[in-house]
């Protein structure tokens, strides 16, 4: 099957030697929304250019629906490139600024009007369409650059932390705009962000990237219910990592781990030395409780916070660990700080990984 985009081994080293990416594997279908997510430096917008061809590529290939286009340059590519900045032209009005993809390719005057009309409504710009980009808002200018992002056609939209000037509150409005426009047009989206509630909101899939290496590639859910290596445990959601001795396969599809603070059984092989456990995988129960498994420990903090109670307890090996709970049972009111807590996890919910 022909991929939208495919990225073969691909790496960059600078030329004073900085190592950015190394190896980045990637299909992606024709439609998908991928979000690029990492630490600042991890190497995302450096991918991002190597797909749009603003950066050489050191080593690997980059396709693009078959085609190899690594050493194709960037206006030869059907990809689009949207900027943090948006660097739009400050001297030219909005129609001229979502024009000049469209002069540059040479298009017949016509032609190139009825595409500038058709994107300008859609975007809601045509009030403004005769104003100095520099004389609009944030939100409006953000709208410009993604009509001009799009009025050239590109199968592939590339975005740079696209939403990164915006306050909060217009970046959520052009969070549900932007997932809305990429359904109806169909368009394939990379999306490069440092935030995670942005990426695992917006997308199909995520690549998750730390030091120039691909950590993790999986749909939003899937990060959070089984991360497959220590960073993205420690990256993604709000996790307790136990270590421990590998003690093989228990039930099938199931590993165990003996751990400072007992033994734990999760979802892996058993030859694993780390256990992951979602804060909000604990309940409080009895003590011993049959099929789960228990970590005792002591209540030092207990903040309620609407529907969720938010508990910080000391194993018996000292670790203090986050847990959240359902803030309205009655065996979470009850509670005391200092009092003895046992808490119960059901194996399912437990990730065993490589440490
Ligand atoms: N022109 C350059 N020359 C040398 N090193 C560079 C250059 N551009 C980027 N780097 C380095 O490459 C690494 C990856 O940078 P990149 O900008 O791709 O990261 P990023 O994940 O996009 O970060 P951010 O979220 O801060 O934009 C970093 O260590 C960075 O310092």
């Amino acid at each position: 099957m022909l991929h939208d985009l495919e990225l073969i081994s691909v790496g960059k080293t600078y030329p004073d030697g900085t190592v950015a990416v190394s190896d980045f594997d990637l299909k992606v279908e024709k439609g998908e929304f991928v979000a690029f997510l990492g630490p600042s430096g991890c190497g995302k917008s450096t991918t991002l250019r190597m797909i749009a061809g603003f950066e050489d590529i050191t080593n690997g290939e980059v396709m693009m629906m078959g085609h190899n286009m690594t050493h194709v340059p960037p206006e030869k590519r059907p990809t689009s490139m949207i900027f943090q900045n948006y660097a739009l032209f400050p001297h030219m009005n909005v129609r001229e600024n979502v024009a000049f993809g469209l002069d540059v390719k040479g298009m017949p005057k016509a032609e190139r009007d009825r595409k500038v009309d058709r994107i300008l409504d859609m975007f809601n710009l045509d009030p403004v369409a005769n104003r100095k980009a520099d004389k609009l808002s944030g939100g409006q200018r953000q709208r410009i650059a993604l009509a001009r992002g799009l009025v050239v056609e590109p199968e592939i939209l590339l975005l740079d932390e696209p939403l990164g000037a915006l306050d909060a509150n217009l970046r959520r409005i052009i969070q549900n705009e932007l997932k809305l426009l990429q359904r109806e047009l169909g368009i394939t989206f990379i999306f490069v962000t440092h935030a995670q509630s942005e990426a695992l909101g917006l997308s199909d899939r995520v690549v998750v990237m730390s030091n120039g290496v691909v950590e993790q590639i999986s749909p939003p859910q899937q990060l959070y219910r089984r991360p497959q290596t220590p960073f993205v445990a420690d990256f993604i959601g709000s996790n307790t990592l136990i270590e421990g001795k590998p003690l093989g396969a228990g039930a099938p599809g199931f590993g165990r781990l003996d751990s400072p603070v007992g033994r734990i059984e999760g979802v892996g092989q058993g030859n694993e030395t780390l256990a992951v456990i979602p804060a909000e995988a604990f309940r409080i129960v009895p003590q011993n409780t049959d099929g789960e498994i228990t970590l005792s420990g002591t209540l030092i903090e207990r903040k309620l916070v609407g529907a969720v109670g938010h508990l910080n307890v000391r194993l018996a090996d000292a670790r203090e660990i986050s847990v959240e709970v359902s803030a309205d049972r009655p065996e979470v009111r009850a509670l005391a700080l200092g009092a003895s807590v046992t808490l119960g996890v059901d194996p399912n919910s437990v990730t065993l990984v490589h440490a």
